[in-house]
């Protein structure tokens, strides 16, 4: 027996077009977060639609709606990784495909945007809130079934996926040959497996290399570290939003942090200051992350599409607005008012 997709939901999402009079909704200004709550799917379905991939593939609207639905539905209420991240995720790849053309420059054939956009929503699916040190650290049942291979978390994303698309009415690549469902489910493994942290530490060499020299869309390594920069993009997306949704985000993924960082301490190991409410300074954290890590990727991306450079304008005046708060937070410290300075 498969969740009987009702009428009104379908309906809801055949005219969800502007009902809400939710404009600028393909514009890399827009913060997705400011879907209200409920109309989310029927927006996630929109995004298929609109990048022209339920026409292009005949998906049935019955079976997408279906899927969204249980996916939408694997995840959990973490402080930060739940369905909300995952639809901001899945939108910012949506902006990518329609803004920079990506499906007519041949950037990515339909088959590569279908998945890609898949994979966005379902890229954290069942995150418990807590990351792959933790799952190895305290020996979780998943740390038993994956940490061999690593990526944890990210082969939990991927089996959980798979287990959505076997359910009855879900399978979304249904309409596929034995070839494309094959390079589907290669494909979405991939992209999933690629937002490890870990994964991505070791692919910047090669990204830095392959975005200096000529991109070949022939090359399948090419594309394949293309495509792992864009899913880390999407990822990574809300910073790129204006400062009160970064901070809001960002504050969203200390609260996560933290409740590791306690759930750690009450199991009698020290946290990574990052983690632990008493010793880390977010101000200071997030300077680091956004230079080590976010600039430098959508730098990379803007040199193959110009268009980027406006959110690396964004992403550059958050960091400075996080420096802004950083001296204030030192002042309060200096002052002596450090328990005053931590409620700011
Ligand atoms: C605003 C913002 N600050 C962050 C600060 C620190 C870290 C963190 O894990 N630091 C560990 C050290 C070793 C680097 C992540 C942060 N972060 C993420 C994020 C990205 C992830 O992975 C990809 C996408 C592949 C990078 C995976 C999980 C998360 Cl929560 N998303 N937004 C943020
Ligand atoms: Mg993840
Ligand atoms: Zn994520």
């Amino acid at each position: 027996y498969h969740m009987k997709v009702e009428e009104d939901i379908v309906q809801e999402i055949l005219n969800c077009k502007d009902e809400h009079n939710i404009k600028d909704f393909n514009k890399f200004e827009f913060s997705p977060r400011c879907v209200p709550y409920k109309h989310m799917p029927c927006y996630t379905i929109k995004m298929f639609n609109d990048l022209g991939l339920i026409k292009h593939w005949k998906l049935k609207l019955s079976t997408l709606t279906r899927f969204i639905l249980y996916v939408k539905k694997g995840y959990r209420d973490a402080l930060y990784h739940n369905w909300i991240h995952a639809f901001s995720v899945t939108h910012f790849g949506y902006l990518l495909i329609q803004n920079l053309n990506l499906i007519n420059e041949n950037y990515m054939t339909h088959m590569e945007a279908l998945v890609f956009l898949v994979s966005c929503l379902c890229h954290d699916i069942d995150h418990r809130g807590t990351n792959n040190s933790f799952q190895t650290k305290s020996s979780t049942v998943l740390a038993s079934l994956y940490s061999s291979e690593g990526s944890v978390m990210e082969r939990h994303h991927f089996a959980q996926t798979m287990c959505i698309l076997n359910k009855e009415g879900c399978n979304i690549f249904e309409n596929f040959n034995s070839e494309e469902y094959g390079q589907a489910l290669d494909l979405l493994k991939d992209n999933i497996l690629a937002t490890d942290l870990a994964c991505h530490f070791r692919m910047m060499k090669k990204q830095e290399e392959m975005i200096r020299g000529k991109f070949d869309n022939t090359d399948s390594e090419h594309k394949r570290l293309f495509i792992h920069i864009l899913m880390t993009c999407c990822d990574l997306s809300d910073q790129t939003k204006q400062w009160k949704v970064s901070k809001k985000t960002a504050e969203e993924i200390y609260d996560e942090f933290f409740s590791q960082g306690d759930l750690e301490k009450s199991m009698g190991s020290s946290p990574i200051e990052m983690m632990d409410r008493e010793r880390a300074s977010i101000p200071d954290l997030q300077v680091q992350f956004i230079t080590d890590i976010v600039l430098p990727l959508f730098i990379n991306l803007s040199t193959l599409f110009p268009m980027v450079q406006s959110l690396v304008d964004v992403l550059k005046e958050n960091r400075a607005l996080w420096e802004v708060s950083k001296s204030i937070f030192q002042k309060y410290v200096e002052a002596g008012m450090k328990g005053i300075a931590i409620l700011l």
